[in-house]
């Protein structure tokens, strides 16, 4: 990172192995000043002994998922080429089962095939080393470990996970925290809080909550799509400050959509985990770029051209995403029922709203 971003290094980092081995990890965490272990077996991780894979900071691309049009099953070939291809544009890393995913449309069994499929197709491809967060989110606790334990043998490396709330009615005031402590005491990959109010029946994770979680060791970094760049200042700053005792490790906050790439970056966050990139990833890294170089005037340029298109996937979600990847780039398809296959009108109207972020990435 530049001197302009004083961003953490790397949040964690913890070594896979290949099958039958056990897998450990190991977080060193700025509240505790020390590092965490755990281990569990596992029975089909594919990657490399002794690899290691950290957060950096950067982009992160919430990967959409890919069908078949004939049977509607998980398109593997398409979701490895997608991989790829934002690997090779300079993305820091990839989330499987984000709200572009469609985790809510896939079985576990489905799941795992997105995740395994990427992981090897970035190693395949020389990216060994670029980590996978997989979306574990669920509305039981259970349900959320089983979904990180899959991840983690799948060659996911953290999870992302949003907080129940069909229950919320019922919460008393540390349900919440309850569940991300016994989640992060479980799981076997460390945890990213995903707070996106939209998602979860207007639940909004406040910095207080969010401060505090971070200080289990491992609960590593957040995710904030509500947008607050208040709340991700408070945030990043008190995680921060902690760090500064404890070089070499760090909190991750990150903000949940490119369209404050730059205020997230400005506000002392670690970079951006944001649907958009799925169309135009080398722009994204652009910006990230300019504002490490210190060129703001040129970073504001480019800021206000991902704000416009970000609107666009903002309004369109995965509906509109998927049509602009297949009208620029001849891939996406469509998303699963129920969703609705949008309209000549509205395929129209999705490639041409992304027509001026579209030119700029395929000029990069
Ligand atoms: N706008 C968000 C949606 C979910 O967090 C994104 O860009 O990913």
């Amino acid at each position: 990172m530049s001197p302009h971003h004083d961003a953490p290094s790397p949040a964690s980092s913890f070594i896979t192995s290949s099958s039958h081995y056990p897998v450990q990890h190991q977080t060193t965490h700025p509240f505790y000043n020390m590092t965490y272990h755990d281990t569990f077996e596992t029975s089909s991780i594919e990657s490399d002994i002794g690899l290691r894979r950290s957060l950096v900071p950067g982009i992160y691309v919430p990967t959409v998922a890919f069908f078949d049009p004939a049977n509607d099953n998980v398109d593997v070939e398409t979701t490895a080429q997608h991989a790829v291809r934002l690997a090779q544009a300079g993305v820091a890393g990839i989330t499987t089962q984000g709200s572009n995913g469609e985790a809510v449309h896939l079985s576990h069994r489905e799941r795992n095939l997105v995740t395994s499929t990427t992981r090897r197709a970035l190693d395949d491809a020389g990216f060994g080393s670029m980590p996978i967060i997989v979306g574990c989110g669920a509305q039981s606790t259970r349900e959320a470990i089983e979904l990180c334990e899959e991840a983690a043998v799948s060659g996911g490396d953290y999870a992302l996970v949003l907080p129940p709330s069909y229950y919320q009615g019922l919460f008393s005031k540390d349900t919440v925290l309850s569940f991300f402590r016994d989640l992060a005491s479980a799981s076997p990959i460390p945890i990213l809080i995903y707070n996106y109010p939209g998602a979860v029946s207007g639940m909004d994770l406040n910095s207080d909550v969010i401060i505090d979680l971070a200080q289990h060791p491992n609960i590593v970094g957040c995710k904030l799509t509500c947008g607050n760049t208040g709340k991700l200042n408070r945030i990043a700053a008190a995680t921060r400050a902690a760090t500064a005792s404890n070089p070499g490790s760090g909190f991750m906050c990150m903000g949940g959509s490119v369209d404050f790439t730059l205020q997230t970056l400005i506000g002392g966050g670690s970079g951006i985990i944001g649907g958009m990139a799925n169309i135009a990833p080398k722009t994204c890294v652009k910006l990230v770029n300019l504002y490490e170089s210190g060129d703001l005037v040129a970073a504001q340029k480019l800021q206000a051209i991902v704000a416009r298109g970000d609107w666009a996937a903002i309004q369109g979600g995965i509906i509109g995403t998927k049509a602009a990847l297949e009208a620029h780039f001849g891939y996406g398809g469509y998303a699963r029922k129920p969703l609705p296959r949008p309209s000549k009108e509205e395929t129209s109207k999705w490639r041409e709203s992304f027509d001026e972020l579209v030119r700029v990435e395929k000029s990069l």
